[in-house]
């Protein structure tokens, strides 16, 4: 569960002290997520969640994470608003930790997307993109090639322990990925992670977007291959181009795809099919510290990078083009 730093009432009190969101009610630490602590707070003044960076999260980009919330939000995208503090800073200290309170959004995470799920999660993302587009600041994705060679030296040796011959297959990946990746697209803030646990739904009307501590700058047809791994395959493996059509519908009704995005679809999901495999394997290999984080299967991703090794043109993915 993602708990790393416990934290007690009268330290909470304290913390708060510095808002202006009323009393403290109650407070429960949440099982979901990975990466940081996060808590339910229940004040005279309403609901929030109240997170504390851990280490994985660097302290100089939380004014990237937060800043982006606040812009977003404030464009009509449907995101956690941070919370200021009295003295009208987002970010706080609890328990040695950097800290921050943002809205509570309604909704539940679809276990079992729909195609109406994936249409609305393309419109999303595209509404994302377009009000990123004049966010001031900028974040560098240290998930891109060369962060991901990283991952894999870290990897690489004990891999075959995960399945006998990936060690050799995934260097192959790399090869073409290297030789192949874009130089050029249009870019600007991407999520960088929109899968299903991070889009809330109320029935199939998607009611917020929350988690953006990847957000970075970077390729925005790179989150939309994001999307299509995340969003558009069965539980058998198998991809849904009705669901990879939905989405794309669904992107290109707020932001057509140019060609040169087109064309280099296929390698962008085959980059982040890699991308979510490496972390996996990574965490596999060496576990996440000292909590008990369910483990993400590598292999889900080993299979979808397969799959995007035959794809010659997007629209085996669903694309129509104008
Ligand atoms: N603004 C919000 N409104 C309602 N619930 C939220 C909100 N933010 C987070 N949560 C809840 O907290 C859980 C964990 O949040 P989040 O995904 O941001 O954590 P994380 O540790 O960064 O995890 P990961 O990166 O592994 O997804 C979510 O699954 C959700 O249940
Ligand atoms: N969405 C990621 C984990 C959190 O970033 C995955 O499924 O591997």
């Amino acid at each position: 569960m993602a708990v790393y730093t416990d934290i007690t009432e009268s330290e909470l009190g304290a913390f708060l002290r510095d808002y202006n969101i009323g009393e403290l009610l109650s407070y429960k630490g949440i099982a979901e997520g990975t990466e940081n602590s996060n808590f339910i707070l229940h004040t005279t003044g309403g609901t929030f969640i109240l997170t504390l960076y851990e280490k994985r999260v660097d302290r100089d980009d939380l004014p990237f994470f937060l800043g982006l919330m606040d812009h977003l939000a404030q464009r009509d995208v449907s995101c956690p608003l941070p919370v200021k503090r009295a003295d009208g800073e987002i970010i706080g200290e609890l328990a040695g930790r950097p800290a921050a309170i943002i809205t509570f959004l309604e909704g539940m995470w679809p276990r079992r997307p729909t195609t109406a799920h994936c249409r609305e999660v393309g419109v999303a993302l595209a509404k994302l993109h377009l009000a990123g587009q004049d966010f001031p600041l900028q974040r560098r994705n240290d998930l891109s090639l060369p962060g991901w060679q990283r991952l894999w030296d870290g990897c690489r040796e004990r891999c075959d322990e995960v399945e006998h011959g990936l060690e050799a297959e995934v260097s192959d990946d790399f090869a073409a990925l290297e030789a192949g990746w874009p130089a050029d697209l249009p870019s600007g803030v991407i999520h960088a992670d929109l899968f299903p646990d991070n889009v809330f739904f109320l029935g199939e009307r998607l009611s917020g977007l929350i988690d953006f501590y990847f957000a970075c700058n970077d390729f925005y047809a790179y989150d939309v291959a994001t999307c299509l791994n995340a969003w558009c395959f069965e539980r058998d493996h198998s991809f849904n181009i009705t669901k990879g059509a939905a989405l794309l519908a669904g992107y290109q009704s707020l932001r057509p795809l140019d060609a040169a995005e087109v064309e280099a679809l296929p390698l962008l999901c085959r980059g982040s099919a890699l991308r979510f495999m490496l972390t996996r394997l990574y965490d596999w290999l060496h576990g996440p510290d000292g909590a008990m984080v369910q483990k993400r299967d590598p292999l889900e991703y080993v299979r979808k990078m397969r799959f995007h090794r035959q794809i010659i043109s997007a629209t085996e993915y669903g694309l129509q083009q104008s």
